[in-house]
């Protein structure tokens, strides 16, 4: 047998001083000792097989060098510095960070390796599907933008850009209650304009909700984050689902089958509902599935026709009799002129009241944290025991009937005959008040571009040491570990 396989010298480059750990020599040693063949096996079988082997090897090798590769930790932590914890939802945590090179505020989403379902390839370079769906939509408007990414032994760190001063639109309808009609559409026009645009790319999300889009706080864009659950846009139906159970149309639970843009315009409906009345339409699949026989949605606040009808035509049970998504924009409610983002956040009546100074402090403070500050676990801790306590007390998410799960990745929630406000999210994130809101805004309009933030915070802000590079990466596996604490509980509890 004559088998060659070559490395070029570029694949393999260990910098002398690499000790290689402990781990390292125990993959290495598990990988080879897989290499046992049995006797049955055809020789160009046996040659595939072990070229198949001799690069995943290679690959596992240059992953625990951590970084030789233009995409290793080591890269990252050259570009960008981690600065706390943004957000965390049932597949990620999300890390405030800045670039290193001129203090682009960035967002650095962990996913886990393990938990990645669907893979792509971007540039020949095999990546979880959430990466190519990013990438894919690069030029689209209303999408967060990626801006790079990297590989890591234990999964991948998605950079994307962080709109500065922004806030989730789960945490700005909670800081609110609901949305008065203006602010709604505002949003709302966005977004949906975005999902028809990401349509035309042939991307699907397949998890719009008010947790996945990013509100900048200059100017009232929207951004279309948490691509984790997309594919590719089809005409023919889908028979898998990774979303959120609360925003996904009847004909998932009925028949498990659902057509995309379909399926998202019931999701947008949803969104649209959230808005209006600060409570989801449906608490559970069954209300999902039987709401339609009970008459007209109810809806908790004065609401106009138009606005009702947009709503009821995504929200149709049959998904054929669903208004198309190219048609949502063209809508009559959505062809009023909205007022200005500046006129919108100051209304008397509106969204964003006034509040003392008391959160206007708190904002400051806030900007100070966007300055250094190492990946903190006990704050992260002390954020997860509030969310705890915040679904022991919001019990339920809204609407009609009894509560089962919000989501696929949230707890189980228990009923309650009046319906009140959505209290928990699957993030970490508090949300802000409508005061904070407010002040950031106000804050915002002398810092109305990031090139005119970056110098004055770079002179006004003491900067605090450097963390240790090697205290960035504990920090990052001691958090995943948490995570799969966390699992390993829940599993254990369930059983
Ligand atoms: N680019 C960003 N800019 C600002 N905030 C962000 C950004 N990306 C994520 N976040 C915050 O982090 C939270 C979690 O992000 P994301 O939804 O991507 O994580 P996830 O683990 O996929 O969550 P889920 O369980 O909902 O799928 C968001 O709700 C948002 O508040």
């Amino acid at each position: 047998m004559n088998l060659k396989i070559k490395f070029s010298e570029s694949d393999i480059k260990i910098p002398l001083k690499t000790q290689l750990s402990t781990s390292t020599s125990a993959v290495v040693a598990s990988s080879t000792s897989t290499a046992q063949v049995a006797p049955s096996m055809t020789l160009p079988n046996l040659a595939k097989k072990m070229k198949k082997l001799a690069s995943s090897q290679l690959f596992n090798l240059k992953l625990l060098l951590n970084g030789e590769s233009s995409r290793g930790f080591s890269k990252f932590k050259k570009n960008y510095k981690l600065k706390g914890e943004l957000g965390r939802g049932g597949f990620g945590i999300v890390y405030r960070a800045v670039r290193i090179r001129d203090d682009l505020p960035v967002a650095v989403k962990f996913i886990d390796r393990n938990s990645v379902k669907e893979w792509a390839r971007v540039n020949g370079e095999q990546v979880p599907m959430e990466i190519c769906m990013l990438a894919k939509c690069s030029k689209t408007r209303g999408v967060i933008r990626l801006i790079d990414w990297y590989s890591i032994p234990e999964g991948y760190l998605i950079i994307m850009e962080r709109p500065y001063p922004c806030v989730d639109m789960f945490d700005f309808i909670k800081g609110q209650g609901k949305l008065n009609e203006d602010m709604a559409r505002f949003l709302f026009r966005q977004i949906a304009q975005t999902v028809t645009e990401c349509a035309h790319n042939r991307v699907l999300h397949r998890d719009l909700k008010d947790e996945n889009v990013v509100i900048d706080l200059v100017n009232g864009s929207t951004r279309l984050i948490d691509f984790g659950a997309a594919t590719s846009l089809r005409k023919t139906q889908y028979s898998d689902f990774q979303g959120t159970r609360l925003y996904c149309p009847p004909e998932w639970f009925l028949h498990s089958l659902y057509l995309g843009r379909e399926a998202a315009v019931w999701s947008l409906g949803v969104l649209l509902y959230n808005s209006l009345n600060g409570r989801l339409p449906f608490r559970n699949e069954k209300d999902i599935c039987t709401a339609h026989l009970l008459g007209p949605l109810p809806f908790y606040v004065p609401v106009s026709q138009d606005a009702k009808d947009l709503i009821n035509k995504c929200l149709a049970f049959d998904p054929f009799q669903r208004c198309p998504l190219e048609t949502i924009l063209q809508h009559p409610w959505l062809s009023n002129i909205s007022p200005s983002w500046e006129i919108l956040t100051n209304q008397k009546n509106g969204t964003i009241d006034k509040k003392g100074e008391k959160e206007n402090k708190k904002l400051e403070d806030d900007h100070g944290s966007e300055e250094l500050e190492e990946v903190d676990n006990e704050t992260n801790d002390k954020k997860a025991q509030k969310k705890q306590n915040n679904e022991t007390v919001g019990s339920e998410e809204s609407g009609v009937g009894s509560s089962e799960g919000s989501s696929i990745k949230n707890t189980t929630k228990k009923a309650s005959a009046n319906p009140v406000s959505r209290l928990s999210k699957t993030s970490l994130l508090v949300a802000p008040t409508s005061g904070e809101i407010k002040a950031a805004v106000q804050a915002s309009k002398t810092t109305t571009q990031y090139n005119n933030i970056k110098p004055q915070r770079k002179t006004m802000m003491p900067r605090h040491p450097q963390p240790p590079s090697s205290t960035v990466l504990t920090a990052l596996r001691r958090a995943m570990s948490r995570e799969a604490q966390k699992r390993v509980d829940i599993v254990a509890a369930r059983i």
